[in-house]
């Protein structure tokens, strides 16, 4: 099959193949968004609207397509609603340890597998099978930074560079996963890991202060605010402190951010007086810097110098990426990199999807 064919999805009308199956569906039902990863083999010519990513090709005893789709957690009801309209489609889900029986199984991890355990039986009668949301985390990055090739890439000042990743090299890493909220992962091979710390300034703070403070309708709208925004129209500059120099002798230059949103404490000015835009852009440069700091921190730790990042929040949103990565190049001196996931938001899923083998799905995929 030819790569853009199954990069958009388009197979020939008279293509042989047989009818389209659907088999190991896997979910990550986090605190903002359900993750979906599914395989798809056959002669599948849809793309469904609500895919986030171009599918990926597969190829192994059955050529097919690898899916990735995402809903609001609060609109479970639409995932439902899909799983249940390609029931139909859907090959053996049967669980290993009970192969005799009936019942239905997908793998699921994320809080939500345990929060809408009995939302999934009652509505649609399958189990959702849980695997640990840490274990999918690393099994997913491993997967990918080990398979996909080009997935890797880091991003400074409008330039983005893919990472050559070098399968003998690339442990330790830190994965840092900017969720609803931010886990830090030290990674030293497949399944060795250890969660080293965590945030609660992450994804959920910037779209829910950011929500409250624009009245913006969707998170897209708020970053899409963010691009037209200026930080230093709240952000309170080291120049503004130093009356327009540099604090050179500690080298902070006169364009540093010395406190975030610090210029809001005028008096003469309420939150009406501000626009929208310069609100988003300061949220967001104040939640990337704070995440690329405590991230850099705890690769200093442990003397890591490869530091990943991934989750829905960064959407691979230009400016989230180069603050993140001004953050860890001014932290460490230069010393450490942040390096960033094309399939970012997909990690946990696709941890969930390689549960399905029990075993390391590395040369699975073809691209
Ligand atoms: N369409 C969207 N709706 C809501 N949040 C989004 C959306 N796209 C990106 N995000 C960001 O992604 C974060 C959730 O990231 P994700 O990795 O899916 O975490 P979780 O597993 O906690 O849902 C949100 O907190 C928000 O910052
Ligand atoms: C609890 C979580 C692992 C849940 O994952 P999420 O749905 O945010 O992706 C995550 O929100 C987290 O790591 N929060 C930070 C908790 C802390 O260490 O302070």
């Amino acid at each position: 099959m030819d790569r853009r064919e199954v990069e958009s999805g388009r197979n020939s009308p008279e293509s042989n193949q047989p009818a389209a199956q659907i088999s190991r569906l896997a979910i990550d039902i986090g605190g903002s968004l359900i993750k979906m990863v599914y395989f798809s083999s056959g002669n599948d010519n849809s793309v469904d609207y609500r895919e986030e990513k171009s599918p990926l090709a597969v190829s192994t005893a059955l050529e097919g397509k690898l899916h990735f789709l995402k809903f609001e957690t609060s609109k479970i009801n639409d995932c439902l609603d899909f799983i249940s309209s390609r029931k139909q489609l859907l090959g053996g889900w049967k669980h290993d340890d009970h192969p005799g029986s009936d019942e239905k199984f997908i793998k699921a991890t994320g809080g939500g597998a345990y929060k809408f355990t009995n939302l999934f039986k009652e509505k649609l009668g399958i189990t959702l099978d849980k695997e640990d949301e840490m274990d999918c985390l690393v099994t997913g990055a491993n997967f990918l930074l080990k398979t996909v090739q080009r997935e890797a890439f880091t991003y400074m000042d409008g330039h983005e560079e893919f990472v050559q990743i070098d399968h003998n090299d690339l442990y330790p890493y830190l994965l840092v996963n900017i969720g609803s909220g931010v886990s830090m992962i030290k990674v030293d091979g497949d399944g060795k890991y250890e969660r080293v710390s965590g945030t609660s300034v992450g994804g959920g703070t910037f779209w829910g202060l950011g929500r409250l403070l624009t009245k913006c309708k969707s998170f897209d709208e708020l970053l899409e605010l963010s691009h037209r925004g200026n930080n230093r129209v709240l952000d309170m500059l080291v120049g503004d402190i130093y009356g327009g120099t540099d604090y050179s002798k500690m080298g902070l230059s006169s364009t540093t951010i010395a406190s975030s949103f610090g210029k809001a404490i005028s008096r003469d000015k309420e939150l009406e007086d501000y626009k929208p835009e310069d609100i988003s852009r300061s949220l967001l440069r104040l939640i990337s810097n704070n995440i690329g700091q405590i991230a850099y921190l705890n690769a200093l730790r442990f003397g890591l110098k490869r530091i990943f990042f991934g989750g829905f929040f960064i959407r691979g949103h230009a400016y989230t990426m180069d603050t993140i990565s001004v953050a860890v190049h001014f932290w460490s001196k230069g010393e450490a990199k942040a390096m960033f996931l094309r399939h970012e938001g997909f990690l946990g899923a696709l941890g969930a999807f390689a549960s399905y083998e029990k075993r390391n799905l590395d040369g699975l995929l073809s691209n």
